[in-house]
């Protein structure tokens, strides 16, 4: 992975000095309304304070073709040209889709992503997956384009909503899945309800170092990358159904949940081992509480999950563990095994 990236609390002198070291005709800054507010006034950068802001609507309801027009056309007003560059300060949200409308205006401009969420921290804004949702699926249209830079930093989770902060905590989770059981369990052990900003940032570097070793391997997901598809087969099924049905879920809540399925058929196929399976079931359940499913949604989950983006024949594809860093990716998963996983994912969650 060519893409530089920065871990720092001292946020203020960093975009300074990479700001001053790059040539641009014209700078942009996407936010959402919620880091418009709570984030941008908070950094003292010269360049930053100069440049065009374009706001989006906060939220995955508004990572859609609408706002990516939208973002365009602010663009093109603000006479943006190719040598001009996009620094996106928000959550996944601003980092997707903003990535994805600097990847495609003028077939391509630089970005620079600064996340504010813990879960752009720690996932969506490294890697070069950019993109929107699209008729009712998960980022169904988009690129591969690296952010030039990332900066991360912990300083702008102060005002994060606690439920945020969990949301992002589940990709950590998922990143210590496929690293080691040692990293799972430090994990399992860290205070989420009184945290520890400086010894967040340390684990985000250890986090974030498990998804750069992976892309750096295989950044256009040909094979190993689907690994950090762990827990998304099912999470992605159950996202999209919650914001088809207007009560849309955090990404990483519904990652935690899928994990939890996930993790459930890496036991019935794979003998991941049961004691980690009810760990992370409990934790999951009593940080995360319970996404509640009846055996009705069980044709509309497994639709989703026929759509989902590793399919190659339609068939069910899920990346599965047979031990903490040990994953395995391409597992095919019949209807009738999905559904045994639901009904103990079920049982798990007490539903
Ligand atoms: N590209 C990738 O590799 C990748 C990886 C994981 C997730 N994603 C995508 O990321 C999105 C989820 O990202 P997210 O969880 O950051 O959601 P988000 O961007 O919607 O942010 C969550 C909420 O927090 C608010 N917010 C952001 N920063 C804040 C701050 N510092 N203080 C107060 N409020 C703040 C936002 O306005 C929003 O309301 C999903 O669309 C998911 O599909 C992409
Ligand atoms: O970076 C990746 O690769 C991931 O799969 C990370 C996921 O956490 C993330 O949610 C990603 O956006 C999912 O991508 P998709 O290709 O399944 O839509
Ligand atoms: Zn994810």
């Amino acid at each position: 992975m060519s893409q530089n990236i920065v871990f720092t609390n001292d946020i203020d002198n960093t975009l300074d000095n990479l700001l001053a070291a790059k040539q641009f005709s014209r700078l942009a800054v996407v936010v959402d309304t919620n880091t418009a507010q709570a984030v941008l006034p908070l950094i003292e950068c010269q360049a930053l304070k100069q440049a065009s802001v374009i706001a989006i609507g906060p939220g995955d309801i508004n990572k859609n073709l609408d706002t990516l027009v939208d973002v365009w056309k602010k663009l093109e007003a603000m006479g943006a040209t190719r040598k001009s560059l996009v620094v996106n300060l928000g959550g996944g949200v601003v980092t997707d889709l903003g990535g994805f409308a600097a990847a495609t205006y003028k077939r391509g401009i630089p970005f620079v992503n600064c996340p504010t969420t813990l879960l752009s921290a720690v996932d969506a804004a490294v890697g070069g997956k950019t993109g929107i949702n699209f008729n009712g699926l998960k980022n169904e249209i988009g690129c591969f384009v690296e952010a030039t830079d990332v900066i991360i930093t912990t300083r702008f989770f102060t005002t994060l909503p606690a439920v945020e902060l969990k949301s992002g905590f589940a990709e950590m989770l998922k990143h210590s899945m496929l690293s080691s059981h040692d990293d799972f369990e430090t994990l399992l052990d860290f205070d989420l309800a009184h945290v520890d900003y400086e010894r967040l940032l340390q684990l985000l570097k250890t986090s974030v170092l498990v998804k750069e070793r992976i892309v750096r391997e295989d950044p256009h997901e040909q094979g190993l990358r689907r690994a950090l598809n762990l827990g998304h087969t099912v999470g992605h099924a159950l996202e999209s159904m919650a914001l088809h049905k207007g009560k849309p879920v955090p990404h990483g809540y519904a990652v935690a949940w899928g994990l939890v399925a996930e993790a459930v058929l890496s036991h019935m196929t794979m003998h991941f081992p049961s004691t980690d399976l009810h760990r992370l079931a409990h934790y999951v359940k009593a940080h995360y509480g319970a996404f509640y499913i009846t055996c009705d949604d069980y044709d509309t989950l497994l639709e989703l999950m026929h759509h989902d983006k590793k399919s190659q024949n339609g068939e069910i594809n899920c990346s599965l563990l047979a031990s903490c860093g040990n994953v395995k990716v391409n597992n095919t998963i019949d209807d009738a095994d999905m559904k045994a996983a639901l009904d103990i994912y079920r049982d798990l969650m007490g539903i």
